[in-house]
């Protein structure tokens, strides 16, 4: 993936973790809270419907004795029961005797005698029927509710069925037959109770909630709404918490994105990724013999080009690699990308070598035996034709590798201690190292000529060499004193800016065609 769409792809999910967790918070607290308020408030409408449904069952429970007493319709003794009944009963006004919707006489005597019936709002079809609003004969303002069972009628107060509000919770009991209250409901939220009676569900209308309780025996309803506060008031402690969570949870996404970020976007990914992607060059330094000047061979360079400007200098790469631990695939890479650039050179002109850098992880992984053999094996290339280049300092962390750096000049290949000098203190440990030649060093090199205080150092140089019969290769070489000094002291094979800069392996065929 691109880097720049990655990083918006970061961006928005960096955003989206951000956002996204506090967001989540306030909708779930909100669901958490209309899931809780909902419940308590169907409780509340069952509870009202309940209280109803008991008012009539009571009624009629006193009703239905009635039909079998023994005693005349209308007699005094008759009247005297009824009268008994609704006295006994607390929420009965008045029990009535009815013949052809007439009342014939009553608990109140003679009173009613002769009062028509209007018809009856709802009947069960067995006897049963009710009427929501039936006037008093001595009270023709508040309305009364009337069941009757037989012959027989109760009149009920209708604030018996008023429903007392709970808290902040208003509640209505509504007659399903012309969905109005069965009490007077002084309430602003009666229109939005009598909506939603009608729909039959709990719902939310504006930032109220509103729940239903239908009765499955009579024709009666009961409504419960919730205040805006009540609502508020229930929201804000899931909303604190939920929001908390949110923050929290926001936190942890959006540091797991940055530490992504940044693991994805490091140098030591990049130079991975670069490996895997093949996108690492190899650049070739001519190495030039000093007795007749030509060409014998190259030092392999790793590149990390983009667009043929380097991403890093090849001191960082290293460094990186070094540190990320990616030497080792540095190595390999370098070895198989020279072998498929120039190994038909190689195949043809045995004389020819080329020059790997190594790193000492190469030798402590014990890989590169098994590396070199690969590459080697059936390409038609001498081992003697690669030279494997080890700093004073891989040479000594190596250790207990050097096992694999002795199995690797007995299969033939070289080994040049690069950097000669600028290391430790070489002298005292040079006769352990396991090498074949040095390589002199260019802050040495570029001291030739140059009255400073290193210049005296190349004879030393020069001299241990020799005592150890060690071959020698002098790099930085930028100047024909420094190169006939060189040649001079006896230093076989140099490698600098005099000949050449490093180069690609179209450039160094054409530069061995003319130095060879
Ligand atoms: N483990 C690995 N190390 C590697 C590999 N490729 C390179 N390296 C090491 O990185 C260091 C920097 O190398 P580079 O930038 O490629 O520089 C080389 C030459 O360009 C430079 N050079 C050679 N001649 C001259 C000169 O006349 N003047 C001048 N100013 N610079 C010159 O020297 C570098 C080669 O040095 P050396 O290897 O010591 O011979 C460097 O330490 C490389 O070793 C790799 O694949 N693996």
């Amino acid at each position: 993936m691109r880097r720049r769409a990655l990083t918006s792809l970061l961006t928005l999910a960096a955003l989206l973790a951000g956002l996204l967790p506090v967001a989540a918070g306030l909708y779930f607290s909100w669901v958490y809270t209309l899931r809780v308020e909902t419940q308590h408030l169907d409780a509340l409408a069952q509870q009202a419907l309940a209280r109803a449904e008991q008012v009539f069952d009571e009624a009629q429970s006193e009703l239905s004795g009635l039909d079998s007493i023994p005693q005349p319709a209308c007699s005094p003794a008759h009247i005297q029961r009824l009268r008994q009944i609704a006295y006994c009963t607390p929420f009965v006004r008045e029990i009535a005797y009815v013949e052809n919707g007439a009342i014939a006489c009553s608990s109140m005597g003679e009173a009613d005698h002769g009062r028509q019936l209007p018809a009856a709002d709802w009947s069960d079809g067995n006897g049963r029927q009710i009427w929501f609003r039936v006037t008093h004969t001595l009270d023709d303002v508040r309305p009364s509710v009337a069941i009757s069972r037989g012959n027989h009628l109760a009149l009920i107060h209708a604030s018996h069925f008023q429903a007392r509000p709970v808290g902040d919770t208003r509640l209505a009991v509504l007659s399903t037959t012309d969905w109005l209250p069965l009490a007077h409901v002084d309430e602003p939220l009666l229109p939005s109770m009598i909506d939603t009676a009608v729909t039959g569900r709990e719902r939310i209308q504006g930032d109220r909630l509103y729940a239903v309780a239908q009765s499955t025996r009579l024709p009666i309803v009961a409504v419960g709404a919730q205040t805006r506060a009540q609502l508020m008031a229930a929201w804000t402690q899931p909303l604190v918490m939920m929001t908390l969570l949110g923050v929290l949870l926001s936190t942890l996404l959006m540091w797991a994105v940055r530490r992504f970020a940044r693991e994805y976007f490091s140098p030591a990914t990049a130079l991975l990724a670069a490996i895997r992607r093949g996108e690492l060059r190899v650049a070739y330094h001519p190495q030039i013999r000093l007795s007749d000047g030509r060409c014998v061979g190259a030092e392999l360079l790793v590149r990390w080009p983009d667009q043929n400007e380097p991403v890093m200098s090849t001191d960082d790469l290293v460094h990186l690699a070094e540190h990320s631990g990616f030497e080792h695939e540095i190595t390999a890479r370098v070895l198989r990308t020279a072998i498929a650039e120039i190994g038909d050179l190689l195949q043809r002109r045995p004389e020819l070598t080329v020059s790997l850098n190594l790193a000492s992880h190469d030798l402590e992984r014990g890989d590169i035996v098994g590396l070199l053999t690969e590459v080697i094996e059936g390409s038609g290339i001498r081992r003697s034709q690669i030279e494997l280049e080890l700093t004073e300092r891989n040479l000594i962390q190596a250790g207990p590798a050097a096992d694999a750096l002795a199995q690797l000049r007995e299969a033939g290949h070289t080994v040049l201690l690069d950097d000669f000098g600028t290391g430790y203190s070489s002298l005292s440990y040079l006769h352990d190292l396991p090498v074949d030649a040095l390589k002199i060093d260019r802050a040495f090199v570029g001291t030739i000529g140059a009255e400073t205080p290193h210049a005296p150092l190349v004879p030393h140089i020069v001299e241990i060499a020799r005592s150890r019969k060690l071959h020698m290769v002098a790099e930085g070489v930028e100047t024909e004193q420094q190169a006939s000094y060189l040649r001079q002291q006896g230093v076989e094979v140099a490698q600098g800016y005099l000949y050449a800069r490093p180069m690609d392996a179209a450039e160094f065929r054409q530069f061995l065609a003319t130095r060879s």
